[in-house]
């Protein structure tokens, strides 16, 4: 019961961080993906509100009998992960990621469009290590609700950034047009530190013409660890609604 109250009020204060977003559509979206996890796979378990909902189905299916081993993608995964009783593993000790379960701040939902199904996340400021699970998976499942549906990707996009980088990684995202924010912590003076040790730095572009163009000058930016544009990884979209769940398949 103890646990039962500790993801409530952990859901809780993640559910305060996003912006919009209805519960249900979150817990219909996340239960479906927590679905598709199969006996003895390996999983990636990602990070936000959305991702949570998955976290715990897959909790209770363990707890009835299912085998997996799951692979967190940030502090707040592995300890919802760890108060589920859901065996953990590292990348390095596994052959392969079968299925990886993440959430999103925006995705592209728009079929004529080249960019149908690119992301972008790390509102929560753990996209650096969702994408080094993401993409290792053979099936990326990315959760959401309609609110983060989009035609063009028009929200900041967050950088995890070394430390002693920030101004200059700022400077060359400012060569780019766009405009870049130093993500300043709420409960603590100073800037967010990631789980990694680094900075984040959201930078404003408008709407992303071309998001694959974008992410890969900024992934050549020398003091980037990691961007927060998926593009290409995504494989479905589960979309919750107040009903059930609509599937964008890519
Ligand atoms: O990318 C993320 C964290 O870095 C999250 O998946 C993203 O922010 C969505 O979170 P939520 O489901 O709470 O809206």
């Amino acid at each position: 019961m103890y646990n039962v109250f500790l993801f409530a009020d952990r859901l809780m204060n993640q559910t305060m961080k996003t912006e919009g977003g209805s519960d249900t559509a979150k817990r219909h979206a996340g239960e479906r993906a927590a679905d598709a996890v199969e006996d003895g796979t390996v999983v990636g378990l990602g990070t936000g509100s959305t991702a949570a909902y998955a976290i715990e189905a897959i909790g209770q299916a363990v707890a009835d009998g299912l085998d997996v081993r799951a692979i967190p993608t940030s502090f707040q995964s592995r300890q919802l992960a760890l108060e589920y009783d859901i065996p953990l593993t590292t990348l390095d000790a596994v052959d392969g990621v079968d299925l990886a379960i993440d959430g999103a701040d925006q995705v592209v939902d728009d079929p004529e469009s080249a960019a149908h199904g690119a992301l972008i996340k790390g509102g929560g400021g753990a996209h650096a290590r969702e994408k080094l699970v993401d993409a290792a998976a053979d099936r990326f499942l990315v959760v959401a609700d309609p609110s983060k549906l989009t035609t063009d990707l028009d929200r900041s996009v967050p950088l995890e950034v070394l430390p002693d980088a920030h101004t200059v990684v700022a400077e060359r995202v400012r060569e780019l047009d766009g405009e870049p924010t130093l993500r300043d912590a709420e409960h603590k003076d100073g800037p967010v530190v990631t789980d990694n040790g680094n900075l984040l730095l959201d930078c404003e572009f408008g709407a992303v013409a071309d998001p694959d163009a974008l992410a890969t000058a900024l992934a050549s930016i020398p003091g980037v660890v990691e961007h927060g544009l998926f593009v290409g990884l995504a494989d479905e979209t589960y979309v919750g609604t107040a009903d059930g769940v609509d599937v964008r398949t890519y």
